[in-house]
């Protein structure tokens, strides 16, 4: 493993977001609040020093690509932009490996909030599936704030979030009955999107869950239709 200061953090916030993931949404804590076909976004309001820091898990079903596609797409600053429609500016700050990034991102303010910015390192990385051996190999993203010496202090301008995001994709096959090669038909991927993001700096409770209620839906939605589109007529990445 990369001899980097942060990788012991990168490997356990990464396996605790994947157990976190796997848990689902039982034990009756999470509110259903938004549901667009497969799609089922959950929340547990939960406040920190008088702050909205709503917990977020959201579950898919998304027909045509894999998880490695999925989470590949996710983890990719090079088409950020194609999809995070509230980014204004982002900047790779540090490259530790293939797979793991430092990652600024300066988003569009929402008023009547100031402007928010967010450093955190990205990595992605496949999980042998433990449980269930022919099933196929978990794919994890996982984002989560850190700090960094080139990130600007933007002392008064901008309020930094703190986050922890991840992405956790399980992809299922039905194999053709009569030994044909398997096809996109016959791909699904079970998706699992958690986040906690702590807006920074005060924001009025119900403006932020406002935010929240229809910015995550219509960032899922727009994402998994994002990485659809660019695997139709690929080839198959497993
Ligand atoms: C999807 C969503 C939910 C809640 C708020 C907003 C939003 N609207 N206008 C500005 C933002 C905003 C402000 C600060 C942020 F850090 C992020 C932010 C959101 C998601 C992620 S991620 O890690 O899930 C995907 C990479 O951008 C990172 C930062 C988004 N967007």
């Amino acid at each position: 493993a990369p001899a980097h200061p942060l990788w012991p953090e990168i490997e356990r916030v990464t396996l605790e977001q994947l157990q976190y993931a796997r848990l689902g949404v039982e034990g009756g804590v999470w509110q259903l609040f938004a549901e667009d076909g497969e799609m089922k976004m959950y929340k547990r309001e939960e406040e920190v020093d008088g702050l909205a820091v709503d917990p977020l898990k959201a579950v898919h079903t998304v027909k045509g690509v894999t998880g490695r596609e999925m989470t590949h797409y996710f983890f990719s600053p090079d088409v950020r932009f194609e999809w995070e429609t509230t980014l204004e500016q982002m900047k790779v700050l540090e490259t530790i490996a293939d797979d793991t990034l430092i990652i600024l991102q300066i988003h569009k303010r929402v008023w009547p909030a100031s402007q928010r910015d967010a450093l955190f390192w990205s990595h992605v990385r496949r999980v042998p599936n433990d449980t269930d051996r022919d099933a196929q190999d978990i794919w994890i993203a996982c984002n989560h704030s850190t700090e960094h010496h080139e990130a600007p202090s933007n002392e008064g301008k901008m309020v930094r979030v703190a986050l922890t995001v991840c992405l956790v994709c399980q992809t299922s096959i039905e194999p053709p009955a009569d030994g044909r090669p398997v096809t996109r038909d016959h791909l699904t991927c079970k998706i699992t999107y958690c986040s906690v993001v702590n807006p920074g700096g005060w924001v009025p409770t119900s403006a932020l869950r406002a935010v929240y209620k229809r910015e995550y839906p219509k960032f899922l939605k727009r994402f998994t239709q994002y990485v659809k589109d660019r695997c139709d007529k690929q080839p198959i990445l497993f």
